[in-house]
């Protein structure tokens, strides 16, 4: 099989991820990138690093005339648009790979209450397939509507699922702490993101209002099997890219790092960008830049019989346009691996 692909989106952060992503795909080609605001311009006018190697010009967004020339389209705008637009687009035979967050969560009143946004386009939230590549597979292989996970999620999730999913910590106390580099906010400057407000500082934000807590809670309830809840906090810290999440959790069984290391270990096998870290050792962002890798690494204290558990991603490889890419590949029934072999870059 052979795609023609565009992206809506393009001239943001994860767009031009997804154009170097799909530039080093071997079955795919980029047909259309569109933009909001700067439809018309070429993209190396928005970006020069490009320039020789994709120097297409932004289009318009028109159902129209774009559906003649995909056979799936990555939507990487932000939250409240794409549920406008890929309906029409589905009634018309094309693929889409969500970015966004419009169409994660099954129900509509959780959507309007965490992205205070009607959702006028509900049913097709039960259609779409949560895109978490190493827990969701077959779901998302026939699937004609993909959400790809948010960043946080991605990090958090592949981290707690194995323990969750075994009942082998308790759902009533579990805290993830995460942090994120400002490439995360997107590329739209804000007085948050500016360099004076993030550099040299440390800030928490959107705390107990976080878009991804109800995410995060539906995915570990759904293999769980009862309601689980979590306490997430969000950092900001004064990187470019790269998501860390430090997550506590209570053992509902004495066990040692070791045990728990292989049940991540069994868990992830066959899964090649999670990486399971050797006993004490605790992965760190930089070790995956670039990259569509999520590192993991764990601690049994015996001291305190607590379980510390920390995962690692780009956030905009694995955390959105790698998984995004993934998720393409599992869709198409190509190996997950297609166009994904980039090395971390160090440093
Ligand atoms: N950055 C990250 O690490 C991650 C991002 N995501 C999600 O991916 C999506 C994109 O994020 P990111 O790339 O960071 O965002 P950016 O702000 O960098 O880019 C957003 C893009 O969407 C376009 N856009 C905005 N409004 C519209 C509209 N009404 N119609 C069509 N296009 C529109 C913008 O075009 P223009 O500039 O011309 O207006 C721009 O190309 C978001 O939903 C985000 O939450 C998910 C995981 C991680
Ligand atoms: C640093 C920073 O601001 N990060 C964003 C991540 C948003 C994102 O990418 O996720 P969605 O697709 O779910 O909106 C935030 O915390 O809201």
């Amino acid at each position: 099989m052979y795609l023609h692909v565009g992206i809506i989106g393009a001239n943001g952060y994860s767009g031009i991820e997804l154009i170097r992503h799909i530039q080093q795909h071997p079955n795919v080609t980029l047909n259309l990138i569109v933009s909001n605001s700067t439809s018309g311009k070429l993209i190396t006018e928005l970006y020069p690093h490009l320039q020789n190697i994709y120097e297409e010009q932004l289009q318009t967004l028109d159902v129209e005339s774009i559906a003649d020339q995909v056979d799936l389209l990555f939507f990487a705008t932000p939250s409240r648009v794409s549920k406008d637009w890929i309906p029409a687009f589905m009634e018309k035979g094309i693929k889409c790979i969500d970015l966004s967050g419009d169409f994660r969560l099954k129900s509509a009143a959780d959507y309007q209450k965490w992205y205070k946004a009607e959702h006028t386009n509900g049913a097709y939230l039960q259609e779409a397939a949560y895109g978490l590549c190493e827990v969701f597979a077959e779901d998302i292989a026939q699937s004609k509507l993909i959400a790809n996970p948010g960043c946080y999620p991605t990090a958090a999730l592949l981290a707690l699922i194995p323990m969750v999913e075994q009942k082998l910590v308790s759902t009533n106390s579990i805290i993830i702490d995460g942090k994120s580099g400002a490439s995360g906010a997107g590329r739209n400057p804000s007085l948050a993101t500016h360099f004076g407000e993030i550099n040299e500082n440390v800030k928490a934000y959107k705390l107990g209002q976080h878009q991804h807590i109800p995410e995060i809670e539906q995915v570990l309830s759904e293999v769980n099997g009862e309601p689980v809840q979590v306490t997430f906090s969000t950092h900001l810290i004064p990187m470019t890219r790269g998501i860390l999440c430090t997550i506590y959790l209570d053992l509902l069984e004495e066990k040692t790092t070791a045990d728990i290391l292989s049940v991540y270990e069994n868990y992830y096998e066959g899964a090649p960008f999670v990486r399971v870290r050797p006993e004490g050792t605790w992965p760190a962002t930089k070790e995956v830049y670039g990259s569509n890798f999520c590192d993991i690494g764990v601690l049994v204290d015996e001291r305190t019989g607590k379980l510390t558990v920390v995962s690692v991603i780009d956030n905009v490889v694995k955390g959105a346009s790698g998984q995004a890419i993934q998720n393409m590949n599992l869709l198409c029934g190509w190996d997950i691996q297609t166009g994904l072999n980039q090395i971390p870059v160090y440093p």
